[in-house]
């Protein structure tokens, strides 16, 4: 039995759960684990200098509980993926997909944790302008919601920081532009995937 591991990462708003949901429809045996599941609680976040619960820092996330997340779904994808309320089916075999499993995870610091960063086979990463980002976010409900001057005194600054390091640290990523239409985006990264499990061994 194949199994991939497909991260959705980039910015916060960037489009993430939009496509992420997309492709949970469309892809077989596709099973998703959220890093924004794994926050940990309000009075465990650390305040910073600069006034402002520190959300968008790996720390403030159990990134040891969502690997043994995604560690679960490693050992028993099919288990795995009954659990969750995903249909197990097998493929057509003529075309060589038959038995596949797929886990997409999905989030905005993917990448900075190496360990997570490993497991993927493909690592899409969703950017925007600082313009869209702060617009899109302005509309947004988080079961924490946002303090005044948080967008650009602690998420962005820290965006840029994480996105920085990230290219730094040389993890190859495929570059997506999420200010292409839901559907253009969809379709360059369902193929994207296709291509990638058709090649895999
Ligand atoms: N390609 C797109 N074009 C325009 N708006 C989008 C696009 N993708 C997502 N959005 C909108 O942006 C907002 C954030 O999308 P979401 O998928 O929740 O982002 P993320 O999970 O990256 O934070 C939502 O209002 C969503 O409808
Ligand atoms: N889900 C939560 O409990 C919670 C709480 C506070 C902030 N956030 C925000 O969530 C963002 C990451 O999620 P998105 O990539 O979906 O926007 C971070 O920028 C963070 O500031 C989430």
């Amino acid at each position: 039995m194949r199994r991939i591991i497909i991260g959705v990462g980039g910015v916060t708003n960037g489009g993430k759960t939009t496509l992420t949901k997309r492709l949970l429809a469309s892809l077989p045996n596709c099973c998703v684990v959220h890093q924004d599941d794994f926050f940990k609680l309000p009075e465990h976040i650390e305040v910073g200098e600069d006034g402002f619960k520190q959300w968008d820092v790996i720390t403030s996330i159990d990134m040891e509980a969502m690997v043994n997340t995604v560690t679960a779904w490693i050992e028993n994808p099919a288990k795995f993926a009954r659990s969750h309320g995903v249909t197990v089916c097998r493929l057509n075999e003529e075309h060589g997909e038959n038995d596949i499993q797929i886990l997409i995870l999905e989030g905005f610091l993917l990448y900075n944790h190496k360990p997570l960063a490993d497991m993927c086979a493909q690592r899409f990463y969703l950017t925007i302008p600082y313009e869209e980002c702060k617009h899109r976010r302005s509309g947004r409900d988080y079961p924490i919601p946002d303090p005044p001057g948080l967008f650009d005194g602690h998420v962005w600054p820290m965006y840029l920081k994480h996105r920085c390091e990230m290219e730094e640290s040389g993890v190859s990523v495929v570059s997506i532009d999420g200010l292409l239409s839901k559907d253009d985006i969809f379709n360059q990264v369902y193929t994207n995937i296709w291509n990638k499990i058709l090649n895999f061994s």
